[in-house]
């Protein structure tokens, strides 16, 4: 069982202090500090290699923090393993997802509902991600769009409290990605908080409520989106970049 602690009214859902984490010598995070309230919709933007898929990791469990503290819901969960965390509320989905591509679409929702932390509707998330046509069909024969679909009803039917959504939109149709952004709003309207890591402006301007620009491992902008794009430290940021930044 994950440390229960109990939960301080006024909390951050969120919050990570000074975190700092090391492969070798090098900082891939050098000292990030946020907060992310319940409900809360955020988008984490910054060059590849800036290091937003590692923030995700530690926060998650999967890479350990060599400094600094990450604590959910005012409990401490910096260290923790990855199931723990999970089993605290926090999710995810991945770059590049890690289905089980021997079971159906639904035996791989199903693994995922035994985990969760209140009992979840298979069919429900099913539904949501628009994968009821092919549940009973095996994961290798799903398009990358459905794929990644599955990866984040993987992820819901864990009934996360905070969403971590790592490049999601990338390689789907401008429908595909319509579809997926009026489904991530429709759970931030119902209080899930929400943490985009994508490229696509366009794209996180309909799901997410303010950004954070990371490079080099550190935050160097926190506010609305429109501001961040008119911002001179960013536009230094996406040098050379700044136009595809705007698709
Ligand atoms: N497991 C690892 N071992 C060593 N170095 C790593 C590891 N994971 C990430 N890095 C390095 O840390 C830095 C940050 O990588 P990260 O994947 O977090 O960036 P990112 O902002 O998510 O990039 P992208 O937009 O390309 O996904 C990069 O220099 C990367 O090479």
């Amino acid at each position: 069982m994950i440390d229960q602690g109990v939960e301080r009214v006024g909390e951050p859902l969120l919050a990570v202090q000074g975190l700092v984490t090391r492969f070798g010598k090098f900082r891939a995070l050098d000292g990030v500090s946020l907060t992310i309230g319940e409900g809360e919709s955020v988008g984490l933007v910054g060059p590849n290699g800036s290091g937003k898929t590692t923030l995700v990791n530690t926060v998650c469990g999967l890479y350990p923090a060599s400094e600094g503290s990450i604590s959910f819901a005012g409990v401490e969960i910096t260290g923790k393993r990855p199931d723990r965390v999970a089993a605290a509320g926090i999710n995810r989905t991945f770059q590049i997802p890690k289905p089980f591509f021997s079971l159906s679409v639904r035996e791989n929702v199903e693994v995922a509902a035994h985990h969760a932390r209140q009992p979840h509707r298979v069919e429900e998330v099913l539904e949501r991600t628009a994968l009821l046509a092919v549940a009973n069909h095996t994961v290798d024969t799903l398009t990358a769009a459905q794929q990644k679909r599955l990866d984040l009803a993987r992820a819901l039917a864990m009934s996360p409290r905070l969403l971590f959504i790592d490049e999601l939109a990338a390689g789907l149709s401008p429908n595909e990605l319509q579809e997926v952004a009026v489904m991530l709003r429709s759970l931030v309207d119902e209080g899930m908080a929400l943490v985009v890591v994508e490229h696509l402006m366009g794209f996180l301007e309909q799901v997410v409520h303010e950004v954070f620009v990371l490079t080099a491992g550190r935050i160097v902008f926190q506010g609305e989106l429109r501001d961040a794009l008119a911002d001179d430290t960013v536009q230094e940021v996406f040098l050379g970049r700044t136009d595809s930044a705007h698709s």
